[in-house]
């Protein structure tokens, strides 16, 4: 028995606490040592004493750890409850985000296939003007006998009308004459190009008397030009050669360009073009009658060169900066000029790019020359560079690059 007591005793230290270890120790120690009892109990007494305080701090610290217990119980419970929550929202999210590329797929199909039926659309139309273009160059290159009977009765219903207006004919045998031209005119096949027989008539016969057949030449000299003006002006024109119906027989370097729409036939494969063509309206620079009011201008061409200088004086008309050209106006003329130098190298063409730099001013009533020289070609592309100085030379007023696309008479007329 006595063996095992500090075993026990043993065990019982193990589960406590310090202080109440000690105090059970010494009286055992005192049991078995048989020291002053009354001082021992003295003694026990006061570490029983001791013990109460301990046991209440001991319960406040187990008070604590309970509360935090709680606490962590709770917080937990939250935790799972979000838990819950966010695996709520992560299906709801996940079935949102299925439901998206589903719809996200099937605009896709539908896209692809929109753009693969707009690429269809764009061939076929790209077909018709294919066969458009092929419709109007089997007219122009292969039908061309028809085409000029056609442009021939044109000039021939022209004529007739336009002496029956002078003449005041208006017996039957004319009016039957217009009439019977007419009917032709109608039958003939029109292009799908907006070049119909019908408009044309029509804007032919709607014409004011002013346009006449043989149209003012607004290149020729009048009496607004300045001294300075018609001193170029014979300078150029001396090194002309007279200007005949056949432009083969034209030899010296320069030529005059008139202003009005005969043209055309000194461009590239103009001689036909000017036949189709047969607008009556004029580049809007030759719409002002009043002699020196607007653009008062001659070109001169040289073939060998292969440039153009053109003769400018500009008229009040075009007043920009108080006193001085309007920079549209002078935008117009290099247009204008580069334009017709392009024409004549490279047959029908539009302006694609222009690009100007205003060096000076240019005075109104001044004379000024624009030069447009070649700079390349490439392709469909006529490269041109435009200077434009003083009369003497002395001054660069503007300088600028153009860039013309040649293009075929379809695109000109769906244009
Ligand atoms: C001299 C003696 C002979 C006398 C003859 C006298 C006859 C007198 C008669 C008349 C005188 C004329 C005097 C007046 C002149 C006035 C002219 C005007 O004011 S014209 C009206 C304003 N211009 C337009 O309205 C064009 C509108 N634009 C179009 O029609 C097109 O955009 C066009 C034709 C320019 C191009 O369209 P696409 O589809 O046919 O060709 P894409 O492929 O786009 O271009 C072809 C090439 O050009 C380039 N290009 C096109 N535009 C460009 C740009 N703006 N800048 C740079 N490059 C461009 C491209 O990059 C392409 O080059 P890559 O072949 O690839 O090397």
């Amino acid at each position: 028995m006595t063996a095992s007591m500090p075993h026990a005793a043993g065990a019982a230290a193990a589960e406590d606490p310090p202080i109440l270890q000690s105090g059970l120790h010494r009286s055992r120690t005192v049991t078995h040592g048989h020291a002053e009892p009354e001082s021992e109990v003295a003694t026990m007494k006061k570490t029983v004493m001791g013990i109460g305080p301990m046991l209440q701090s001991l319960n406040v610290m187990n008070e604590e750890l309970r509360k935090r217990k709680d606490n962590l119980l709770r917080d937990k419970l939250v935790l799972e409850e979000s838990i819950v929550t966010c695996n709520k929202e992560k299906d709801e999210d996940t079935t949102k985000l299925s439901e998206a590329s589903e719809s996200l797929k099937k605009l896709k199909t539908e896209h692809d296939d929109g753009k693969a039926n707009a690429q269809k659309e764009i061939e076929s139309l790209k077909q018709q003007i294919l066969d458009r273009d092929k419709a109007i160059c089997a007219l122009v290159d292969t039908t061309k006998a028809e085409a000029r009977k056609l442009c021939g009765l044109v000039i021939w219903y022209r004529i007739i009308t336009h002496k029956c207006r002078k003449t005041r004919d208006c017996s039957l045998s004319s009016v039957l004459r217009v009439e019977q031209t007419l009917r032709i005119l109608k039958t003939r096949p029109s292009l799908h190009t907006g070049f119909q027989a019908d408009k044309l008539i029509h804007t032919t016969v709607r014409l004011p008397g002013i346009f006449s057949p043989r149209p003012r030449d607004f290149s020729l000299p009048n009496s607004s030009w300045s001294p300075k003006m018609m001193e170029l002006y014979d300078h150029y024109n001396s090194q002309c050669d007279l200007e005949t119906e056949d432009i083969e027989s034209q030899k010296g370097p320069w030529i005059r360009l008139p202003s009005y729409n005969r043209i055309l036939k000194y461009a590239k494969g103009g001689v036909y073009l000017s036949k189709i063509m047969q607008s009556k309206a004029r580049l809007f620079t030759r719409n002002v009658y009043q002699v020196g009011a607007s653009f008062e201008y001659v070109i001169f061409l040289n073939k060998e060169e292969k440039k153009c200088v053109c003769l400018f004086q500009a008229g009040h008309l075009l007043e920009g900066p108080p006193g001085h050209v309007h920079g549209g106006a002078i935008a117009t003329m290099i247009d204008t000029v580069t334009g017709t130098h392009a024409t004549f190298l490279s047959g029908l063409v539009v302006t694609a790019n222009l690009n100007i730099n205003y060096r000076n001013a240019i005075p109104l009533g001044s004379t000024v020359i624009l030069e447009s020289t070649l700079d390349h070609i490439e392709g469909r592309k006529t490269h041109i560079n435009c200077k434009v100085t003083s009369a003497d030379g002395s001054k660069v007023h503007t300088e600028a690059t153009a860039l013309f696309v040649s293009i075929s008479v379809s695109h000109l007329m769906g244009m």
